[in-house]
C-alpha cells in the first residue's frame, strides 16, 4: 500500500532556513606552493582570470548536456536555492516530482541498524530509486564511520594514495592515530613509492585520501575489475544483504519493481569514497559490474550533499536529491543505468552527534575528521549471478563463472547468441543426473537449462580437448542429422575425424572392421543416439564428452555439456563455440578478435535448400557480374559498425569534460587521474 505524500497547503518555516544555504565567503586563492618562479606565478594567476571570465559566459556553456548543466549549477552556485531539490524530509520541495512512501518489505532492525524502519520513499517517474531515509540511529552511525576509517579502509584494498605512498598493513588512520596521540616516541612517517621525496607524516596524508576500493578492486583505468577478490568485511555483507532484503518487491504501479532475490545477494565490491567540503563526483554511470540486475546499495555518513540523478545519458535533466547523514540510496533496474554524481558537498551540514561535541572515549579523532568530510560507502554484486534465470520475472541475465579467469567468461554476445539458438531450451523430462544443470522447469513443462553451467561445462571440455597433443586422435560422432554439418565442421576447424550418419558396430572395438579406430577422445553429439558409440568407448577406455539434453541418461559420459541438443541452431551454435574455444585455448585464436568462421558454416542445411539457395547464388552473381561490388558493400558495412564502437568508447563516462579540471574541482584527488580524469 502506497501512502501519497501531498505537499503541505503552506511553507512551513522549519524546512525554510534548509531551502537557503550560503557558504561563507571563499578567500582568496593563492597560487600552489609548488609554483616557485613568479613568472609561473603569474601564469597562474592569470589563467585563474581567465577562468573566472569563462564561468561568468554563458554561451561558453550553451551546448553542453543537461547533466553537465546541473553539475556545474549545483557546484559553482554560491547561494543555492533548494527550492528544486528533492527532500525526502520535505516532500514539497520536490515540486513537480511526486514522492511516494512505501513500506518495506522487511523492517530494518536495532541488531545492525540501531533502530527500526519500515518504510522507504520513491520518486514519480524515477524508476528503480529506492531511498530509505537515515536508518542509522547515532551510535550506529558512528560505528560506520570508524569502520570505513580504520577497519575496512586496511590494505590490501586499495586506495588513491597507493601509487604514492607505501600504506604499511596497519593503515592509514592507525598511524594517523598514533600521531594524533603521541603515543609513540618516535614519529610516524610513511615512506613515499618515490626514493628520492621524503616519508611523509600521516595527518599531512590523511585528508587526501579520496577512495578505497573494497572486494573485487576495480582498476579506475581499464574500468574493469581485477579477478583477485578480499574479503568484504561480515558486518557489511550482512548490512547490505539486509538492505537488499528490505527493499524486495518494491516498485511503482506497473512501472517497475525490484524483484532482486536477497537471497541471490552477495556483497562482493565496494568503494568508499571520502569526500572533503570542496570535493565532487562528476557524473557517472556505474556498469562495469556484471550482473547489473543486483542493486546496488549506497551510505552516506557526515556532511550532506547534492546528488544528482540523470537518465541514461547525460542529455537527461538529472533530479537533484539532498542526501543527508545516514540516508540511505538502493540503485535497482533502471536507475542501476543512470548517470548520477556529487556536485556538491553542502557545508556546516554535519549532524551534532558525528562532531567533536560527542564524548565518546575514542571519537574525538573521528568527529574532527568527519567536521570536513561526507563518506559515502557504496557496495555492488560485481561478479556472480548464481543462476542464469535470477530475476523471476525470466528476464535473462549476464551471468558470470566465479571460477573462470575472466578471459574465458562468456561475453554478452557469447550469451545473446546462446539464447538465440535456443541452447537454454530442455525438454520436459530430467534425469537425475541432469539435474543440477536444470534451472527451472517452464509452465508448459518444459526444463530450462543454467547457460551458466553450460558455458562451464564447454569451457571444461574445451580445456580437455586442447590436452590432446595429436588432434587427430579426437572423434566426433553425431548419429542425428542435424548434427552432421556441426560435426563436420567442428573435425575439420580443430584437426579431429568426424563421423557423422550410422556408426558401424565394433569401430572402436573389433580391429578387423575396416572403420576400426582407437582414438584418445569421443565427443558425441547425444547419448542416446550415439550410444553404441559411447558404450563400445566404455570397453576399451575411451574418455566421453557428450553434450546433453534434460533428458539424457549419463551412463558413460565423462563430461556433459548441458545444452538443447534437438534443435539444428544450437547444435551448430555449440559445436562452433566449441571449436572456437579449443582454438584460443592452444593459442592460435586471440581472445579479443572474432572468429571468422561464421557460425552459420556450422548450422545443418537441408541438402534441397541448400541446392536452391546455390543455384539462386549464382543466378545472382550472373546477373550482377560485379563480385568486387559485394565484397566493397560488405565491407563498408563492418567499417560502420566499428566507427561505431569507438565513438561509444569515446563517449565512456568518467571521460571528463574539459572545464571540469579548469574549475580546479577534485583538488586532493588529482591525486588519482581516474578520480576526475
Ligand atoms: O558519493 C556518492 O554518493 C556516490 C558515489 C558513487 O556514485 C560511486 O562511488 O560510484
Ligand atoms: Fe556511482
Amino acid at each position: 500500500m502506497y501512502i501519497l505524500l501531498l505537499p503541505p497547503s503552506s511553507y512551513s518555516s522549519p524546512c525554510f532556513s534548509l531551502s537557503l544555504i550560503t557558504p561563507p565567503p571563499t578567500p582568496p586563492i593563492l597560487p600552489p606552493s609548488h609554483l616557485t618562479s613568479r613568472r609561473q606565478r603569474k601564469i597562474w594567476e592569470q589563467q585563474q582570470r581567465d577562468n573566472a571570465v569563462k564561468r561568468q559566459r554563458k554561451d561558453i556553456y550553451e551546448n553542453q548536456t543537461s547533466f553537465r548543466h546541473a553539475e556545474r549549477h549545483y557546484k559553482l552556485t554560491r547561494e543555492l536555492d533548494f527550492a528544486n531539490v528533492v527532500d525526502f524530509d520535505q516532500p514539497s520541495n520536490a515540486k513537480d516530482k511526486r514522492i511516494v512512501s512505501v513500506p518495506l518489505h522487511n523492517a530494518l532492525h536495532e541488531s545492525l541498524f540501531g533502530k527500526t524502519t519500515d518504510n522507504a520513499y520513491i520518486v514519480e517517474g524515477v524508476n528503480g530509486l529506492i531511498y530509505i531515509p537515515n536508518p542509522f540511529s547515532p551510535d550506529k552511525q558512528r560505528h560506520y564511520v570508524k569502520q570505513c576509517l580504520s577497519t575496512y579502509a586496511l590494505p590490501p584494498n586499495k586506495s588513491n594514495l597507493d601509487p604514492h605512498y607505501k600504506i604499511p598493513a596497519q593503515g592509514l588512520w592507525q598511524l594517523y592515530t598514533s600521531e594524533q596521540q603521541q603515543q609513540q616516541q618516535e614519529q610516524q612517517r610513511i615512506d613515499s613509492t618515490n626514493d628520492n621525496e621524503e616519508p611523509v607524516s600521516p595527518s599531512s596524508i590523511i585528508h587526501k585520501l579520496r577512495w578505497i576500493t573494497l572486494g573485487y578492486q576495480y582498476d579506475w583505468t581499464t574500468k574493469k575489475y581485477n579477478d583477485e577478490a578480499y574479503p568484504i568485511a561480515d558486518d557489511l555483507s550482512e548490512l547490505t544483504k539486509a538492505i537488499v532484503a528490505a527493499v524486495e518487491g518494491i516498485g511503482h504501479q506497473d512501472e517497475w519493481k525490484n524483484s532482486y532475490p536477497s537471497d541471490r545477494f552477495k556483497a562482493e565490491a565496494g568503494v568508499i569514497n571520502y569526500y572533503q567540503l570542496k570535493d565532487t563526483l562528476m557524473g557517472h554511470v556505474d556498469q562495469s559490474e556484471r550482473n547489473m540486475d543486483a542493486p546496488l546499495i549506497s551510505l552516506s555518513f557526515g556532511h550532506a550533499c547534492i546528488y544528482l540523478l540523470g537518465g541514461t545519458t547525460r542529455d537527461t535533466a538529472p533530479i537533484p536529491i539532498y542526501l543527508k547523514s545516514g540516508d540511505v540510496l538502493i540503485m535497482t533496474g533502471e536507475c542501476r543505468k543512470a548517470y548520477h554524481g556529487v556536485p556538491r558537498i553542502i557545508e556546516n551540514s554535519l549532524p551534532e552527534y558525528l562532531s567533536t561535541r560527542v564524548k565518546d572515549e575514542d571519537w574525538e579523532l573521528y568527529g574532527s575528521y568527519m567536521s570536513t568530510s561526507r563518506i559515502n560507502l557504496n557496495i555492488r554484486q560485481a561478479r556472480t549471478c548464481p543462476s542464469f534465470f535470477c530475476a523471476p520475472q525470466n528476464r535473462l541475465q549476464v551471468f558470470v563463472m566465479s571460477n573462470l579467469p575472466t578471459i574465458l567468461s562468456p561475453t554478452e554476445e557469447d550469451v545473446q547468441l546462446l539464447l538465440s539458438a535456443q541452447c537454454h531450451i530442455g525438454t520436459k523430462n530430467v534425469t537425475t543426473r541432469m539435474t543440477p544443470y536444470v534451472f527451472k522447469r517452464r509452465a508448459d513443462g518444459i526444463n530450462l537449462i543454467n547457460l551458466g553451467k553450460t558455458w562451464e561445462k564447454l569451457i571444461f571440455a574445451a580445456r580437455v580437448i586442447a590436452a590432446i597433443e595429436n588432434p587427430q586422435d579426437i572423434v566426433v560422432i553425431s548419429a542425428r542429422p542435424y548434427g552432421h554439418r556441426a560435426a563436420l565442421k567442428f573435425a575439420k576447424y580443430i584437426g579431429a575425424e568426424a563421423i557423422v550418419g550410422r556408426f558401424t558396430p565394433g569401430t572402436f572395438t573389433n580391429y578387423i572392421t575396416r572403420s576400426f579406430r582407437e582414438p584418445r577422445l569421443i565427443i558425441t553429439t547425444d547419448p542416446r543416439t550415439d550410444f553404441q558409440a559411447i558404450k563400445e568407448a566404455s570397453y576399451v577406455n575411451i574418455p566421453v564428452i557428450s553434450l546433453a539434453d534434460t533428458d539424457a541418461a549419463l551412463q558413460f559420459v565423462d563430461v556433459a555439456i548441458p545444452t538443447n541438443n534437438k534443435g539444428k541452431h544450437a547444435l551448430g551454435l555449440i559445436y562452433w563455440l566449441l571449436a572456437r574455444a579449443v582454438l584460443r585455448l592452444r593459442g592460435t585464436l586471440d581472445y579479443q578478435t572474432p572468429w571468422e568462421v561464421m557460425v552459420d558454416m556450422f548450422f545443418y542445411r537441408d541438402p534441397e535448400e541448400a541446392e536452391k539457395e546455390q543455384e539462386a547464388a549464382a543466378a545472382a552473381a550472373a546477373a550482377e557480374g560485379d563480385f568486387a561490388a559485394t565484397a566493397e558493400a560488405a565491407t563498408g558495412e563492418w567499417a560502420v559498425e566499428g566507427a561505431e564502437t569507438g565513438a561509444l568508447q569515446a563517449n565512456a563516462d568518467w571521460s571528463a569534460p574539459t572545464d571540469w579540471a579548469e574549475d580546479g574541482a577534485a583538488p586532493a584527488a588529482a591525486a588519482n587521474s581516474s578520480w576526475d580524469a
